[in-house]
């Protein structure tokens, strides 16, 4: 039985989380390039903890500049074994307001500009995302978030845009009526991919902070008012977080979904025809299924 470790991926607004016993900032080495920032890392209620700011303190790396591959490659060295993001998004439903969370189990990914697999030539590796999320670390998530007095919404579509400008109108209801998206966002994307490719178990959880470009009575999304709503927001993460510990429990059993699985037949290359370098870069990530 394997040790619980919760790694978190904190968004735009959650860039510090608190309580944690021996804090410690890690610097991780990847040989993916460097994580968004130090790692946070300590203990919650009796279990291992990890906390990442995507966009770094500060809020360096715009969407597109998220280091994803260091970031998920630095929590798998680390000993994390499953990982919430915290995200900022927009709403594409009437009922899913500002305040509220949703706990993302499907995404559209209309992302083009990022390095999207830690696999390529010399060592090709194929993972299954048709569930991109995990239902165990999920479900864990709408209990914390409603102990946390969140108004949470199990399930949704997550479009992952590539940005950093929001949506035109016609984008915008084009997610919304046509491809039936529920919440839009620039980050999951390739994260969640990611996520799988190192055999982490992955849930979302997106914080709502505007209704997009397609409400008649919200006009344009406006930065201003998503500022405005995300400290709210980031303060109920956080109280979603402190419930996380006794939800998960110290010790781990393999995931009923495969997650920690994920690469068992993925990978086919020929041990003979694997590029020893790209080999050497996958310790942590396929390590597991390479040696
Ligand atoms: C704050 S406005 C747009 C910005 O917020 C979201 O970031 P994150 O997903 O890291 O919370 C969105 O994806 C954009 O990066
Ligand atoms: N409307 C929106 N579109 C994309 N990313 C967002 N993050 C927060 N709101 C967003």
């Amino acid at each position: 039985m394997a040790l619980t470790k919760i790694g978190i991926i904190g968004g735009s607004g959650l860039y510090e989380i608190d309580g944690l016993q021996n804090p410690r900032r890690v610097d991780v080495h990847s040989p993916w390039g460097a994580p968004s920032d130090a790692i946070l890392t300590g203990q919650l209620a009796g279990v291992e903890m990890a906390f990442l700011p995507r966009h770094g303190r500060g809020h360096v790396y715009s969407p597109g500049s998220v280091p994803y591959r260091a970031n998920i490659d630095a929590l798998k060295r680390l000993g994390v074994t499953d990982v919430i993001s915290v995200s900022a998004c927009g709403s594409f439903r009437e009922h899913m307001t500002p305040g509220d969370f949703v706990i993302v189990d499907q995404f559209v990914d209309r992302t083009f500009a990022r390095d999207t697999s830690f696999f390529g030539p010399g060592c090709v590796g194929h993972v299954s995302v048709a569930h991109p999320t995990c239902a165990r670390l999920s479900e864990a998530c709408e209990t914390a978030a409603r102990g946390a007095g969140v108004t949470v919404h199990r399930g949704g579509t997550y479009l992952a845009m590539e940005g950093p400008q929001f949506s035109t109108m016609a984008e915008s209801r084009l997610y919304r009526d046509v491809w039936g998206c529920d919440v839009i966002g620039m980050t999951n994307m390739p994260e969640a991919k990611l996520a799988r490719e190192a055999e982490l178990c992955y849930a979302s959880v997106a914080m709502i902070t505007d209704f997009d470009s397609w409400h008649p009575d919200h006009g344009a999304v406006d930065i201003t008012d998503i500022i405005a709503t995300l400290a709210g927001n980031a303060d109920k993460a956080r109280a979603l977080v402190e419930r996380l510990p006794d939800l998960l429990g110290t010790d781990r059993a393999s995931c009923p979904h495969g997650c920690d699985r994920a690469l068992e037949h993925a990978i086919l290359t020929a041990p003979e025809a694997r590029d020893g370098q790209l080999v050497a870069k996958l310790d942590a990530v396929a390590g597991r299924v390479l040696t």
